[in-house]
């Protein structure tokens, strides 16, 4: 793998005195899709969580570029080319599609170099083009999730952490959510993804890290590591997963 974009060292994360994360270890180079997979409360959101600084975090925990940024406050995260499309997408109820991305344009980052526009956005999902005014809330869960996307894109990411943008759409949208990912990585953004379909992860994927109770159970690049390993590393025993 090239130089890391984003990475990530001993890093341990806790909910008062719930440790969540026991030194992860973790890397993504630009460009990269990671898929982050694992058994529901192995610790993937706390993860992502810690790197956008909703977490906190000791600075070196977490670098971009080389240089340490753990614990900064998400706005400088944001700044720095980190954004997240969270689980559950939070968008702003009440307020139309197209206000909903000038939040983004709004607040953007500056890595000028990614260069999303509206335009840019509307060609990668013409749905959002077309229903620009229309209030979010009345949109379908796929088409919220384009605009979940489109959001954190429009702050001109480096590196786009997506959690379970899957979750509870039907496989048609999925599989037009996930065709858009080259197109974003195109330009050297990095994606990190949490997902809990593994045959999608996989095929989505460059690599991908299982976790397993706040622990990296396997890491490796996608195309080469086993069912077999993956569901061991999942279950932490030897269990098979389709
Ligand atoms: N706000 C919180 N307060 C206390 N404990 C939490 C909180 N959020 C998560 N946890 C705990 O931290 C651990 C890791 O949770 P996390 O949400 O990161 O897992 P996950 O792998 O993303 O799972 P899921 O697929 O269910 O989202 C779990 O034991 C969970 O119960």
């Amino acid at each position: 793998m090239s130089a890391a974009l984003l990475s990530t060292h001993g890093l341990v994360a806790h909910y008062g005195d719930f440790q969540a994360l026991y030194g992860i270890d973790f890397e993504i180079a630009a460009g990269e899709v990671v898929a982050l997979i694992g058994a529901n409360g192995a610790g993937k959101s706390t993860l992502l969580k810690s790197i956008m600084g909703l977490l906190s975090v000791a600075p070196g925990m977490v670098q971009l570029d080389g240089r340490p940024v753990g614990g900064a406050k998400p706005h400088r995260m944001v700044a720095n080319g980190v954004a997240i499309v969270p689980e559950g997408r939070r968008l702003f109820v009440g307020m139309s599609v197209i206000d909903n991305l000038r939040v983004a344009i709004d607040h953007a980052g500056k890595s000028a170099a990614v260069g999303w526009t509206l335009e840019r956005l509307f060609a990668l999902f013409p749905l959002l083009k077309e229903k620009q005014a229309v209030p979010v809330e009345s949109l379908s869960g796929g088409q919220q999730q384009m605009v979940a996307i489109g959001r954190a894109l429009l702050s001109q990411p480096r590196v786009l952490l997506c959690d379970e943008i899957s979750l509870g759409l039907a496989p048609k949208v999925v599989k037009e959510i996930y065709q858009a990912l080259p197109s974003i990585c195109e330009t050297g953004t990095a994606i990190v993804l949490v997902e809990q379909d593994v045959g999608l992860a996989r095929s989505s994927s460059n690599r991908l890290y299982c976790m397993l109770e706040g622990h990296v159970s396997l890491t490796g690049r996608s195309a080469d590591v086993s069912r077999e390993a993956i569901g061991e590393a999942y279950f932490g025993g030897a269990h098979a997963v389709a």
